[in-house]
């Protein structure tokens, strides 16, 4: 019975009220509905029941959806198996927990992802930033606002613009500096009956050859040698790239960073760079006015000029003069252009020279492609290489690039997100490292067939090119970014090779070489001494 006040039902319904509603009131939720007009009671049951389906389908959709797009699992390697085995490490932890995992390494965390989603992180650069990852792994990230984000585009800039287009010009150049630090290395082993270091070498020649293509020929001296090389190998240490060898910068990243950071750029950066180099660069730009990038140079002007000379006419105002400041960056940018274009590449022609003294089956086709190619010979027997040349020993081309595809890179390229990106089925939170496991693609059987983790050049005959990148080839990098420098890089390697084979068969000493470290066998050379046999005739050369 209702009341006519406010359409209720009393609290205690009748007996008869209540038998109508028996069906309804076994259940304690329904007895509210007692308390309602009858017909307000079936619509509120209706609604209900309607919110609650609504409700349950909600819950459903978002479990689906988090189910599709939960984060990766967080998976824990021992240290120990990173840094002594970390291809079969990473690798079997993809296959049991992939396509996509986060480890911790260092003290940060970083997500790992196996072949199948390498070209969606290498290539979407929107969302897997190569700028943001790489400043970050490399200690560099105060750059990146300091520059206001433009220190990779410049360094892009200067390698594509500045050295790329004058290749030809800078091999006839360095040419001479090849040949006379692979005699040095020949006469040492000679001399001594012992293996030379031949990371050392060649360090030091490619820093000379960069300081003749940075500064000109005329800047380059005992002491500005020195000063590069100690710069190179500095900034090398300092963005960690021996690191994973050293068990207190293992345990203890930041406080390595801290007291490495203060040493370095205060005894090398400042003390050395910038005192000893700085007022060549000083003098070569503030010197003189420079016409900018746009006022195209005729073919000679541009020919000759030095890289730093590029760089200053990025920077130069309407007067064709460089400001205090915009000197200060392009020493920063040499700074960086020695760094990028001298540690690396002398590690990775290491791996390339030890390979081949290994392999000696290869040597005798290199060498006849060689006198094949060659310009001409001089007194010594030794061939004066161009660019046109290098670029046609293509038989030593498919060596480099098997050994730069079986060298067993593992974490070699890296991006940092910029939001939360769904990757597969799962989502990679912003502003994390993400890195593909490259050992993954290069001995893909998809893409190389049953034989992917057999060495042989012969795959590369028809080509591509070693500096050829590649969605199956990551060892320089892909996509947008992938290494402007990497043609300079191949034509040295090629230099140091070819100039050691022309009068020398390499040999290591006790017939193997150990691998440093193995998660960073791009910037860490493999250790061994190198022998160089000095060959006795011609006739020998032709043999051997
Ligand atoms: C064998 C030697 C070298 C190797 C293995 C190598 C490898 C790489 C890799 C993997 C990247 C990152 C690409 C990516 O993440 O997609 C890179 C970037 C870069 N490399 Fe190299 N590199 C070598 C030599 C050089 C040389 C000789 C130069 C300079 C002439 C150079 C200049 C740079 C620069 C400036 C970048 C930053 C990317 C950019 O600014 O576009 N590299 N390199």
């Amino acid at each position: 019975m209702e009341s006519p006040a406010t359409g209720l039902l009393p609290h205690c319904p009748t007996p008869a009220a209540a038998d109508r509603r028996a069906p309804y009131s076994n259940t304690p939720s329904v007895l509210m509905f007692h308390a309602l007009p009858e017909r307000i009671g079936h619509q509120l049951l209706i609604v209900g029941t309607l919110i609650l389906f609504a409700g349950f389908f909600l819950f459903i959709r978002q479990r689906k959806r988090s189910k599709a797009y939960r984060y990766p699992p967080i998976i824990d390697i021992p240290a120990d198996e990173i840094f002594t085995r970390p291809q079969e490490a990473y690798e079997s932890a993809l296959l049991k927990h992939g396509p996509v995992i986060g480890v911790r390494r260092k003290g940060k965390l970083e997500y790992i992802v196996d072949e199948e989603l390498t070209k969606e992180v290498l290539a979407n650069d929107h969302d897997f930033s190569f700028e943001h990852g790489t400043a970050r792994i490399l200690n560099l990230w105060f750059l990146i606002p300091l520059s206001k984000g433009r220190l990779f585009k410049n360094l892009n800039m200067m390698v594509a613009g500045g050295i790329i287009p004058r290749i030809d010009k800078i091999v006839d150049q360095v040419f001479p500096t090849f040949k006379n630090r692979a005699k040095e290395m020949i006469d040492e082993s000679q001399l001594s009956g012992k293996g030379v270091d031949l990371f050392a070498h060649v360090h030091r020649c490619i820093a000379e050859a960069m300081l003749i293509v940075a500064l000109g020929k005329h800047n380059v001296n005992d002491l500005n040698l020195q000063v590069t090389e100690e710069t190179a190998h500095a900034i090398a240490v300092m963005t960690g790239m021996y690191q994973n060898t050293s068990s207190f910068a293992r345990t203890y990243p930041t406080l390595w960073k801290v007291v490495t950071w203060v040493k370095l750029v205060w005894e090398v950066i400042i003390f050395k760079y910038f005192w000893v180099i700085g007022p060549f660069i000083w003098k070569e730009i503030r010197g003189r006015k420079y016409r900018p990038l746009h006022d195209e140079l005729d073919e000679e002007e541009r020919h000759d000029e030095p890289l730093v000379h590029y760089i200053a006419r990025m920077y130069t105002n309407d007067q064709g003069r460089v400001s205090i400041l915009s000197t200060l960056w392009v020493s920063t940018l040499v700074l960086a252009f020695i760094f990028a274009s001298v540690h690396q590449t002398a590690a990775v022609a290491v791996w390339v020279v030890f390979e081949l003294s290994m392999r000696k089956e290869y040597i005798p086709a290199i060498r006849e492609e060689l006198s094949v190619v060659a310009d001409s010979i001089d007194n010594d027997g030794i061939q004066r290489l161009s660019y046109e040349a290098l670029r046609r020993s293509t038989t030593l081309d498919s060596f480099i690039r098997e050994v730069f595809r079986t060298k067993g890179d593992t974490l070699s390229v890296i991006r940092a997100t910029t939001r939360d990106v769904p990757l597969g089925e799962h989502i990679i939170p912003k502003d994390n490292l993400i890195c593909p496991l490259t050992s993954l693609t290069h001995r893909s059987r998809r893409i190389y067939g049953k034989g992917a983790i057999e060495f042989d050049p012969r795959r590369w005959a028809e080509g591509p090119a070693s500096s050829t990148v590649g969605q199956g080839y990551l060892p320089f990098g892909f996509g947008r970014w992938a290494c402007p420098g990497r043609i300079l890089a191949v034509t040295e390697i090629k230099m140091i090779t070819l100039t050691l084979l022309a009068t020398s068969t390499p040999e290591i000493e006790g017939g193997k070489y150990i691998v440093a470290d193995p998660l960073n066998v791009t910037s860490v050379p493999p250790l061994g001494r190198l022998l160089l046999h000095p060959m006795k005739s011609k006739s020998e050369l032709l043999r051997r």
